[in-house]
């Protein structure tokens, strides 16, 4: 890569004639196909901003001037401009984030991969600049058409809009796709200026022509350019932006590096809000992702550079038994109907979707929308399964509580992703939504362990009309199947204690149960009992949790998700309710934010393993065998003869 090693920064770009520019992009693609084949990550929406990556940086100043990225994942060009080619752990422990990470570089602000925030962050800058009086520091926010699809970015575009005087760039990068082709009418609009013979061309080649035309040339190009919204809206209706009092310029052909800087300088020198329209390819230059009609190589796991197909391929996964499923209930249940925001195929809809078209909504990056129409879908006597990552459940959440679950509708969500997902970072983890749920009136909330228990408790969840329910389960490969030795009320029971008097009950959630199996039969070998049960229903708390506690001498729960309000505070709340006073330890995960790694380095970093789980425990029971309660007998002699290299004298307290 003769030019792409010698850049160190964005103002080595500056050097670098046309020519030069177009090898380099060149060299940039080579370097992405190489490197994400060999990783995985987003390779399709990297490719398609490779010019408008080096046209940014060679017209804006960062770090001076703020480049933002919404979503962020599309942000290695960026990246790789910006100092940082080691691509070698992208997306592991130690190495590159796949988004943008201010621990990394001053270039980089947003680091959260949530959609459709760019433009608030852009907005709130751009006053600080303007009262700080900072009118040198430019910022230029990249938003995809997809992410425009979300409501926050036109709550920011209201209020950007506002301000004629505050300079602020839009850069709009249109590639016509969020996964699949975006939708709505935004969409439309934006493929209304697309197809339309684009404003800029015209005037790019009007300009030549009369810049060549003696006298009344200039004069006349001056009146074209200055024409009002007429001219523009017979060429390139601007309709919606122009509206919105927000200067437009474009439809930009955002491959043509010459005229993207053309644009965005024009636009840098505009005193107020512009948007800059850019017509870009995901996939751009690499024949595989350009030929996925699924989502252009989105987001790719390892793959073959030369034909891009997957290296590893994976077995059942969570996602596709529950889409399996939920074609089964659409031929039951006319009255199913399925909602995705713009991830049709990455929460297992896709089969659904070819199945039952017309049972289908997406509703763009839009879950609050998604949440309140389902709550209509409901109102009006259908039952939505609402398929999301249970990450992007987060900002939709007073709309699960104010207009599904005050209105008693009968709605499912079905969570994927939820738990430790590792690799997407911090704001990937799905490892809020069982705290949060916690507080919903009438909400239920399930957790499977397994395939089956997913067909089961989809089944169950879609049988409860007056309320909203929840079904949330792991991302990737689904665990072993986990057969119940037995039942208690509406939990199962996976392990009996092999004891009347039983020195544990363990609470396995969801898909952690292998893993307290484990735990249980590590403490058997400290002789310790236990009885593992999983809720199945986590919320509301069973009725028979408290009298089958009160049978042991310790709760522990294990859960993956937030420790702060999860399953284990909401057991031992029902505990104390029930006037079941008694130890309980809660394992999850620590209310902080935990940098990307692999999922099992993260558990093991969070402390969320069978032997660290059990070696607390044993300290706990250890702890406990020296208290004067009548509840606490000693089962298999004391801490000192049950002791060994696991026990410790002291219970650790859990991480947080
Ligand atoms: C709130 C939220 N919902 C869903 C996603 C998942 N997601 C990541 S990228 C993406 C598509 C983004 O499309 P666009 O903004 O057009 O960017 P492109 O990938 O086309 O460059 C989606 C839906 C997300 N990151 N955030
Ligand atoms: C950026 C984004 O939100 C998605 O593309 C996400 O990275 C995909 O995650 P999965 O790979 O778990 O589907
Ligand atoms: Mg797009």
């Amino acid at each position: 890569m003769p030019l792409l090693t010698r850049i160190r920064g964005p103002r080595d770009l500056d050097r670098l004639t046309l020519e030069e520019l177009d090898q380099l992009a060149g060299e940039i693609r080579t370097f992405l196909v190489d490197a994400v084949s060999k990783t995985g990550g987003h390779l399709g929406p990297n490719l398609g901003v490779v010019e408008l990556t080096i046209a940014l940086h060679r017209v804006f100043e960062s770090p001076k001037d703020k480049v933002l990225w919404d979503t962020g994942h599309q942000s290695y060009v960026h990246k790789l401009l910006t100092g940082r080619q080691d691509f070698s752990k992208l997306k592991m422990k130690g190495g590159l984030s796949g988004y943008p990470s201010q621990e990394e570089s001053e270039h980089d602000v947003i680091e959260n991969s949530h959609a459709s925030t760019v433009l608030g962050w852009a907005d709130g800058i751009a006053k600080a600049n303007q009262l700080m009086k900072r009118d040198d520091s430019h910022v230029v926010a990249v938003i995809g058409d997809g992410a425009l699809t979300g409501g926050m970015a036109w709550e920011a575009l209201n209020n950007i809009a506002d301000a004629k005087d505050r300079p602020l760039v839009i850069v709009v990068n249109d590639n016509e796709r969020s996964y699949s082709p975006t939708i709505g009418g935004l969409a439309n609009h934006l493929a209304t200026l697309r197809t339309t013979d684009g404003y800029e061309r015209f005037l790019t080649r009007t300009k030549d022509l009369l810049e060549r035309t003696p006298v009344v040339g200039q004069a006349l190009y001056d009146t074209l350019h200055g024409a009002k919204k007429g001219l523009k809206d017979f060429i390139a209706p601007q309709g919606m932006f122009e509206d919105l009092g927000l200067k437009y310029v474009g439809p930009i052909d955002g491959h043509d590096i010459e005229a993207l800087e053309s644009a965005l300088a024009r636009a840098k020198r505009f005193n107020g809000p512009v948007i800059v329209h850019c017509i870009t390819e995901k996939g751009r230059g690499y024949q595989p992702a350009l030929q996925d009609e699924a989502d252009r190589f989105h987001a790719v796991g390892k793959i073959h550079p030369d034909t891009g197909l997957p290296i590893a391929t994976s077995g059942a996964d969570w996602t596709s038994v529950f889409g399996e499923e939920m074609v089964k209930l659409g031929e039951e249940r006319e009255d199913v109907v399925a909602i995705t925001a713009a991830m049709l195929q990455p929460v297992g809809l896709d089969k659904f979707a070819k199945r039952f078209p017309d049972r289908v909504y997406d509703v763009g990056i839009a879950e609050q929308h998604g949440a309140v129409s389902a709550a209509g879908l409901a109102h009006a006597g259908v039952h939505p399964v609402f398929a999301v990552y249970a990450t992007f459940l987060n900002r939709a959440f007073d709309q699960v509580l104010m207009d599904v679950a005050l209105h008693k509708c009968g709605v499912t969500f079905v969570l994927d992703r939820a738990g430790v997902t590792g690799t997407d970072g911090a704001s990937h983890n799905g490892m809020w939504d069982m705290s949060i749920l916690q507080v919903v009136p009438g909400l239920r909330l399930a957790a499977p362990r397994d395939a089956d228990q997913v067909r089961a408790q989809l089944r169950e969840a879609v049988s409860v009309e007056d309320a909203p329910t929840v079904v949330r389960f792991s991302k990737g490969a689904v665990g072993p199947a986990v057969p119940a030795v037995g039942r208690v009320g509406g939990m199962d029971v996976l392990r009996e204690p092999g004891t009347d008097t039983p020195d544990v009950l363990l609470v396995s959630v969801g898909a952690l149960a292998p893993m307290c199996l484990e735990i249980a039969s590590l403490l058997d070998r400290q002789g310790i009992s236990t009885t593992v049960v999983d809720p199945r229903w986590v919320k509301p708390v069973d009725e028979a949790m408290a009298p089958l506690a009160a049978k042991h001498r310790v709760v522990v729960t294990v859960e993956d998700n937030s420790r702060v309000g999860g399953v284990g505070s909401a057991i031992a709340q029902a505990l104390r309710d029930a006037g079941v006073d008694m130890p309980l330890r809660d394992f999850g995960i620590p209310p902080r934010f935990l940098d990307h790694a692999s999922r099992a380095e993260v558990m093991a970093e969070i402390g969320l393993t069978a032997p660290d789980v059990a070696r607390q425990v044993t300290g706990l029971v250890a702890q406990l065998d020296g208290l004067p309660h009548s509840r606490l007998r000693s089962s298999g002699g004391t801490p000192a003869e049950r002791s060994s290299a696991d026990a410790v004298d002291s219970v650790e307290p859990a991480r947080d």
